[in-house]
């Protein structure tokens, strides 16, 4: 028998595959044309087991891919894990008299059969073992585990690239599945209802039902906190997309030099700081939709940018990647008003017809009253779920109806926060809706009287704080005269803590109108 022939041969049949069942099988049928051969088995070390799992199997009916584990004696163990050298292979011809034989033949129920076990290593490390077994006893001799010890190296490889490749699916397939989680999480949590959709926002939700089937891009204005999230996700999940990504951009909050790369990722290496691949958020909403929040805060070169992105549809990732094709539906909002910023030259005219294809505004609270109870006795019911506040708190008599004759500047967020703040004050009800903002004579009318000597919220005092700074800064917020200078803080942050706290202020806020 001419061995190079056969190592050559055995070592292509080996490496032939990325599968380690079809690797395994394409071996064992050439193997057997050589040595006595019924099935052949690969097993790796499972230190958090103390024994084995065996992950292939290859026989006369072809391989499949198994997961039995089978624990070992601790003798043995102990021998792997000191690293102490155990010979290359194993011949038992005997299972019964062998204590591993007896366990393995046993756990495999090959109990009359005899086998080889061939150690595989990859650069020092115990990588698994291959078992040849064939029926009865006695069936193999030296030169049998010598021939199959040739074929160790290809073995060893061929068998570690293909766990490293079966790692990389498992991989994968978790990370797709964390993936449709997390997007199903983004979803629900800009909320799944439209609370208003038959009274207030009747308007709106026929524009949404016309427009969310098509691809067109859509533009969502109206003021600061009156729900644009919370329709953007409803165009979405009545899209043919909703089972695709939904990705959020709140194009505000980005700091300037992180732009690019968090919109359309990065290579390793691109820049100081990039130490791995990165996909951008266009990437993530490939098939689904990104919704451009705050657009009118993107800077001029970032607005060029987005505008080649929309009009070819594809991306280049921060440090050269070829262009990348995407499918992608746009939504943009803003609560600024793009037509005039288009006029004093802040806002590119080309992207703002690109984006104004089919606009949807939002209109303010303060302009469907009717929506303020509906809002505050759902408000009512998802925080108390939140902060597992049960019973549900009933609402002192006239409560809501007084919440209907504010103005609401700060929409239905602030109306969230004012409930938020009623239920951790008064959890056990009634509710009374202790209205922070002393903006018009009604409201201190009104909450004057059912205000109870309470040490006052954290936020509202930060939310004071932050309308003085604004006020000495003359609504201006960047640069070293502005708001976020004084208060030592990044301009971003104060803008988020400014939407968080739902304070309308500012020179923008003036500029803005329906
Ligand atoms: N119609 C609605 N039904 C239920 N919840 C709503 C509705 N409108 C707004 N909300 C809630 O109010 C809060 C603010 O809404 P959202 O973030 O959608 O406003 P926005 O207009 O996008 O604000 P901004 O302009 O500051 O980004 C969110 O918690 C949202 O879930």
């Amino acid at each position: 028998m001419d061995e190079n022939l056969f190592f050559k041969k055995a070592t292509l049949l080996i490496c032939s595959s990325l599968d380690v069942e079809v690797a395994l099988w394409r071996c064992f049928e050439f193997i057997r044309t050589y040595l006595p051969a019924d099935a052949m088995y690969l097993n790796i070390y499972e230190p958090s087991i103390s024994g084995i799992r065996y992950v292939a199997m290859a026989d006369d009916r072809g391989g499949k891919k198994i997961g039995q584990s089978i624990k070992l004696p601790v003798g043995l163990i102990q021998a792997i894990e000191s690293g102490r050298r155990l010979k290359d292979y194993l011949i038992i011809n005997r299972p019964d008299d062998d204590p591993l034989g007896r366990i393995i033949t046993t756990e495999l129920q090959l109990k009359e059969y005899s086998f080889i076990a061939l150690r595989l290593f990859i650069e020092g490390h115990r990588l698994g073992v291959i078992d040849l077994f064939a029926k009865g006893h006695n069936r193999f001799s030296e030169d049998h585990a010598r021939l199959l010890a040739q074929l160790r190296e290809p073995f060893a490889i061929a068998m570690a690239n293909a766990l490293k490749h079966q790692e990389l699916l498992d991989l994968k397939e978790s990370l797709v599945s964390d993936n449709r989680y997390l997007n199903s999480e983004l979803i629900s949590r800009a909320g799944d209802e439209v609370i208003g959709a038959e009274t207030g926002l009747k308007d709106v939700m026929d524009k949404v039902i016309q427009i969310a089937h098509l691809k067109t891009t859509v533009l969502l204005f109206g003021e600061t906190g009156t729900g644009k999230e919370v329709i953007a996700n409803a165009i979405h999940r009545q899209s043919p997309r909703r089972d695709e990504p939904f990705i959020k951009v709140n194009c505000g909050a980005i700091p300037e030099n992180l732009i690019d790369s968090e919109l359309f990722g990065h290579e390793k290496g691109a820049f100081t700081g990039a130490d791995s691949q990165k996909r951008g958020r266009f990437e993530r909403a490939n098939k689904g939709t990104i919704f451009l929040d705050e657009i009118g805060e993107l800077p001029p070169w970032a607005q060029v940018r987005l505008l080649r992105v929309l009009q070819t549809q594809e991306i280049e990732r921060v440090g050269g990647s070829p262009p990348i094709r995407l499918d992608i539906r746009v939504i943009a909002a803003t609560h600024r008003n793009l037509e005039k910023m288009v006029e004093e030259g802040s806002f590119r005219e080309d992207l703002w017809f690109r984006i104004n294809m089919f606009p949807i505004f939002i209109p303010p609270l303060r302009a469907r009253p009717g929506d303020i109870p509906l809002l505050a006795s759902w408000f009512i019911k998802k925080k108390s779920k939140e902060l597992g506040i049960t019973p549900v708190p009933g609402i002192a008599p006239e409560a809501l109806s007084n919440l209907t004759k504010q103005s609401w500047p700060g929409n239905v967020r602030e109306l969230e926060n004012v409930v938020e703040r009623a239920l951790i004050q008064h959890r056990h009800g009634p509710l009374y809706f202790h209205h922070p903002q002393k903006l018009s004579p009604v409201m201190e009318n009104d909450f004057s009287l059912q205000v109870t000597p309470v040490p006052v919220p954290l936020d509202e005092v930060i939310r004071t704080h932050i309308i003085e700074a604004l006020q000495a800064a003359k609504g201006k917020i960047n640069g070293s005269d502005g708001a976020a200078a004084m208060l030592a803080i990044h301009p971003n942050t104060l803008r988020n803590k400014m939407k968080k706290l739902g304070i309308k202020f500012g020179r923008k806020v003036k500029r803005f109108s329906k």
